[in-house]
This record gives C-alpha cells, structure tokens and sequence, in this order.
C-alpha cells in the first residue's frame, strides 16, 4: 500500500497557512515527519486521518481515494494524536474493549484475542485491569498505540508521542513501533531527530507548511558529507559569523558556543571538518529555507 499527496494547502480561517502544496510519496514501512513546533506537522496528520477539509489537493491510499471515501480510509486508519484523554477510573482492558467495538470488532472472541495480542504487545499485560489514572506516560502512550491498532490498520498515524518521555520509556516506545512497522504505512510524526535517525527509513522536513527535503536520513547525510565545518567561537563573534557564512546551528558545549558552517570548503583555519548528522540535515535544511525566504 502506498499513500500518495499532492498538492495539500490548508489556510485556516484566521489567515494561517498551515500547508502549502504538499507533495509525498509514503510506502510501507516507518516514515518520519519531522519538523519545527509550528511546521503544519498536526495539520497534515489531521488531514490524512480525515479529521479536517483541505482547501486543495488530493490524498491517496491504495485503492482509496481519502478525501471523497473517508469513512473508507477510517475502515483502515489507526491514528494516535498528540493529545487524548482516557476516562481515568477506567482498567486498560475496559477502554481497549470500548475502543474495539467502536471500531468495529463485534465478535466478543475476536475482540478478546486482538485486546490480549495488544496488551501483551506494549507490554501492558499486568497491568490489564488497573485504573489508567495510575498510568505513567510512558503506559499511556502503549496503551494509546494499543487503541491505535485495534482492528489492524493497513495506515498508522502517530503523533509526536515520545514528547515527555524518559528514555526508557521512549525507547520501548519506538522499539514497538519498528516491530509494528514491518508490512504497513506508519508515520511518526515528531520533532526530535533521533527518533527518525533510529528508526526511519525514509522521511520528510516540513517547515512553514512546506516540504524542504524527503528521502533517506542517509541519502540527506551524504549530501553535506565534505560540506560542514565547525569551530569554538566567542559569543561576540557569533553574528559577524552568521552575516558571513551560513551558520547552520550553534550549539553550547560546556558553555561555549560551537557553530556549524556550511561551506563547499574550509571557511578557514580555525574551522575543522565535521561528520554530518541527521541533526545537521534537519538544520542546513531549516536554515536554507530561512534563508531562501530572506
Ligand atoms: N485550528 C486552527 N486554527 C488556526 N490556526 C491553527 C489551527 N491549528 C493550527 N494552526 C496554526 O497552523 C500552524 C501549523 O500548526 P500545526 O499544529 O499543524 O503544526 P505542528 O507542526 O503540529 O506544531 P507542533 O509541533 O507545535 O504541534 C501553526 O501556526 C498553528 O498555530
């Protein structure tokens, strides 16, 4: 199965322009959505998951035109948003049970197996029949992919969810979703860089409603090999630099600021060649659109 947009623009009523002609092509497997708080990240997966109307555009998923079927790409959606609320004086077990029949699992022995499947799945076994009030976050977010993926959806969506996770937690998060990820589309949605470094094999770079780069984090990092450079600086040097060059992130290390340049070559003497990263990816392409729209 393959999902397919073109031309997605979205411009709410208060003038905000959320997406501006959106063009991805997503195949089976993890694909990351990275991009900036603001970026059109929720606005697109709201989009997909039919929750709202873009003003033009098209959306196809396999056989299913998404727009004009929704009830259709519902059939086959498991959707996690950013934010939702679980009655708290409910057991895990219960909420699943409601879940599934709202999604259509009308066979009491269907639905028991899918249920037992899914809590042994994100780990959430013991945990069956207390209260989700008690629930970490971490165990909230299992449970969230636990309703995501009653009724086994061909379209998994997931919306920022290792936000205010520790990193254990974070990790079985995103062990589960690789396992999940094998024969249907997922798309994680995130801001945070190592979740797709980990475990996407493609993705895209929104920003500004906008696609600024999609294809293989390798594919991304072999485009700036040869090209990054850094140096320590001195704070007071820090916008001579950036009126010269294209600074492409500064970071504090032990309260110094180190810039990362980039450069078809050396900038200079005092800078040293650095081995790119997806980071460095998601910042030369941030930067480069800033920049283009200066
Ligand atoms: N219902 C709405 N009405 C008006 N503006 C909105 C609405 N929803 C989002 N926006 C605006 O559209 C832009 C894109 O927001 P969106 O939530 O899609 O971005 P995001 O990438 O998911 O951001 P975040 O990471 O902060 O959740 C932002 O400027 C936001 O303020």
């Amino acid at each position: 199965m393959r999902l397919t947009i073109r031309d997605l623009s979205k411009t709410y009523p208060n003038g905000v322009r959320a997406l501006r002609g959106v063009d991805l092509t997503i195949h089976t497997g993890m694909f990351g959505l990275l991009g900036p708080n603001g970026a059109g990240k929720s606005s697109l997966m709201r989009t997909i998951a039919t929750l709202q109307e873009p003003d033009s555009g098209t959306i196809q998923f396999g056989p299913i035109d998404v727009l004009r079927h929704k009830t259709a790409l519902r059939e086959v959606l498991g959707y996690l948003p950013q934010e939702f609320g679980l009655y708290p004086n409910l057991s895990a077990e219960h909420i699943l049970d409601h879940f599934a029949v709202l999604k259509g699992v009308v066979d009491v022995r269907e639905r028991r197996a899918q249920i037992d499947v899914l809590l042994e799945q994100t780990n959430l076994t013991n945990a069956r029949k207390k209260a989700v009030g008690g629930f970490s976050g971490g165990m909230k977010q299992r449970l969230g992919i636990a309703i995501a993926l009653l009724g086994r959806p061909r379209l998994i969506i997931v919306d920022e969810p290792t936000a205010g996770l520790d990193p254990t937690e974070r990790h079985r998060f995103l062990n589960l979703l690789s396992d999940i990820g094998q024969d249907v589309v997922v798309i994680l949605s995130t801001h945070i860089v190592e979740d797709v470094a980990e475990l996407c094999p493609n993705f895209a770079i929104l920003a500004g409603g906008e696609i600024l780069y999609t294809g293989a984090p390798e594919a991304g990092i072999a485009g700036l090999r040869g090209k990054l450079w850094r140096r320590v600086v001195s704070k007071a040097e820090l916008s001579e630099l950036g009126a010269r060059l294209h600074v492409i992130s500064t970071r504090l290390i032990t309260g110094r600021p180190v810039v990362h340049v980039h450069h078809p070559e050396s900038p200079g003497p005092e800078f040293e060649p650095i081995v790119p990263d997806l980071e460095d990816v998601y910042f030369y392409q941030i930067t480069n659109a800033a920049r283009r729209a200066a």
